[in-house]
């Protein structure tokens, strides 16, 4: 078989989309990722293929990723074939006993097992875990906010500690730790922990470059539901005056934004997973998607 030869027309722009990543990959060398993959941006096989490549061409390239995963829209299909409701307050899901038992099985035993499945289908890279494991995430009982007053929302809870050492050895090892968001609290009680929430605390623990959330809108929008224009970028400040106005979606995924970066994390992204490889354009490319969190240019929050 003829392989077309370097002089083919073709292969000069192929050329410089290379070298268009050539400063990305000098200073993302040897950092550490942190990637939301929301359940919303799982939607079908070649997006959760397309995700895998991202991470595993992340890794090639001498970066660290970690997948925190969601699977929120699993977890209530899954609640649905077992006949129970699925009721959410102030975003967070209302977890019994009962519910917790699905939450927990279908994290780590479904979405988890797929990612890792995924992932390794390109090499021993993937190991799965949850906040349980090794005291990486230890957890309080959370409760939901109201129009200002507390609601008990059963076992949900909110990250007290992290022990990123079992975090630490895999990237050490060149692993891809792929993580739910599950966490035990000192008392022995196993909470069920908002993913972005997860994410943007292990970024902040890790002293990420940078945390990216996929989701299932292009960004953040100004004026949602009733435009879509995105915002592209916002300094930390900016984003804490945006906050209290925001809706229930987006309210932990920018929360979790502004508390990385305000924690050291380089940029907070939020991209649109059902685009693929949304990861890849965002990390190699000068290309500006979605909305990107920076530190204020004076250091102050
Ligand atoms: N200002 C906003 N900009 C974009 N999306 C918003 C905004 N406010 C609320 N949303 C909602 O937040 C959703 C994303 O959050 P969520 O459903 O929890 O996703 P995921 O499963 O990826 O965590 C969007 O699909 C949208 O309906
Ligand atoms: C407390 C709480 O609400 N936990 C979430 C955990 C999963 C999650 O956050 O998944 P997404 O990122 O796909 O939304 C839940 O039970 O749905």
């Amino acid at each position: 078989m003829s392989r077309p030869t370097a002089r083919n027309h073709t292969a000069l722009p192929k050329a410089h989309t290379l070298i268009e990543a050539l400063p990305w990959l000098e200073r993302f060398h040897g950092k550490t990722v942190v990637i939301k993959f929301g359940g919303n941006a799982m939607v079908n096989e070649e997006l959760k293929q397309a995700f895998a490549q991202d991470v595993v061409f992340l890794r090639y390239a001498g970066l660290k990723p970690v997948v925190v995963h969601g699977g929120g829209p699993q977890i209530s299909a899954h609640l649905d074939r077992l006949g129970m409701e699925s009721t959410f307050t102030a975003g967070l899901r209302v977890t019994t006993p009962e519910t917790m038992d699905v939450v927990r099985m279908v994290l780590a035993g479904q979405v988890q097992r797929e990612i890792v499945g995924l992932l390794n289908a390109h090499g021993p890279f993937a190991v799965g875990m949850t906040g349980e494991d090794a005291h990486t995430m230890t957890a309080v009982k959370r409760m939901a906010e109201v129009d200002g007053e507390a609601v008990d929302i059963g076992l949900v809870g909110d990250i007290t500690d992290v022990d990123t050492g079992a975090i630490q050895a895999l990237l050490d090892d060149g692993r891809v730790p792929v993580i739910s968001s599950i966490a035990r609290s000192a008392d022995g009680h196993v909470y069920n922990i908002n993913a972005d929430t997860a994410a943007s605390t292990l970024a902040a623990a890790l002293k990420a470059e940078k945390l990216v959330v996929l989701t299932d809108v292009e960004g953040l929008y100004a004026d949602w539901p009733d435009s879509d224009e995105v915002i592209s970028q916002l300094t930390t400040s900016e984003l804490d005056k945006l906050l209290p106005d925001l809706a229930s979606g987006m309210v932990p995924k920018m929360e979790g934004c502004l508390r990385a970066v305000l924690a050291g994390v380089g940029k907070a992204h939020v991209l649109d997973g059902r685009v693929p490889h949304a990861l890849l354009l965002e990390v190699f490319t000068d290309e500006g998607i979605g909305t990107q969190v920076v530190p204020d240019p004076d250091g102050g929050s």
